[in-house]
């Protein structure tokens, strides 16, 4: 399995956001560093998934770019992606690893070391661990479990962890110093003014 990159971009997919945009704007700067996660809001059509999911794909591939699905992982199969991502009302991880097959990518979501044993066991191939600040992108989410919170986590598995809610090119030394190997974002490029500059300053703190 080739190595995974860092700055995760997870597609905003809300009213008024452009994803394509910004990510056309990420991928010249974090190249194969990056992995676009396409995630639609729960309401879009599996037909709408896979169109975005393709766009995406073709858009990656000249840069190297990883593009993974989430929850949906028969789009990401159509489309072949090179993976997916599950949390906790997703297929469950052993599962998920079935449908995938064993070469894939396959992340699963984690806010404590049990579960995040117990999914690494299953197969998971990365964990996405969260959230780790606050965030106004996902209503319902428990609270944030901050850098100590992933610490834990990072310290109970061997697999990349990759932190996620309210991550910033600001927070990224303390959850990095935390054990997290990257991190996954919406708002922080979704909501920027200057995707690209965005990009570099996640990649610098990524990197460094
Ligand atoms: C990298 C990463 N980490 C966590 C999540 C959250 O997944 P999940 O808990 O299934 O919630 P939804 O994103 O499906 O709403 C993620 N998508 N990516
Ligand atoms: C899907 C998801 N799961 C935990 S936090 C989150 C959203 C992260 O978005 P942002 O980077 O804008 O805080
Ligand atoms: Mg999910």
């Amino acid at each position: 399995m080739p190595s995974l990159g860092r700055l995760h971009l997870i597609t905003d997919t809300r009213p008024g956001r452009d994803p394509l945009a910004v990510l056309r704007a990420a991928l010249p700067v974090a190249r194969a560093e990056l992995v676009v996660q396409v995630r639609v809001e729960d309401d879009a059509s599996d037909r709408e998934a896979y169109e975005l999911a393709g766009q995406v794909l073709g858009l990656c591939r000249p840069y190297g770019a990883t593009c993974l699905v989430n929850d949906r992982l028969h789009v990401a199969l159509a489309v072949d992606a090179a993976g997916g991502h599950v949390g906790a009302e997703d297929l469950p991880v052993a599962a998920a690893r079935r449908v995938l097959g064993a070469g894939a990518v396959l992340g699963a979501t984690a806010r404590e070391p049990g579960s995040a044993a117990a999914a690494v066991a299953a197969g998971a191939s990365y964990l996405g661990v969260g959230p780790c600040h606050a965030t106004t992108t996902k209503s319902g989410l428990p609270d944030p479990i901050g850098p100590a919170g992933l610490r834990a986590v990072a310290g109970a598995v061997e697999v990349p962890v990759i932190a996620i809610g309210g991550v910033t090119a600001a927070s990224v030394p303390a959850l990095r110093a935390a054990g997290a190997y990257g991190v996954a974002v919406v708002g922080a490029l979704s909501g920027s003014p200057d995707p690209a500059r965005t990009t570099a300053e996640l990649i610098a703190a990524l990197t460094c």
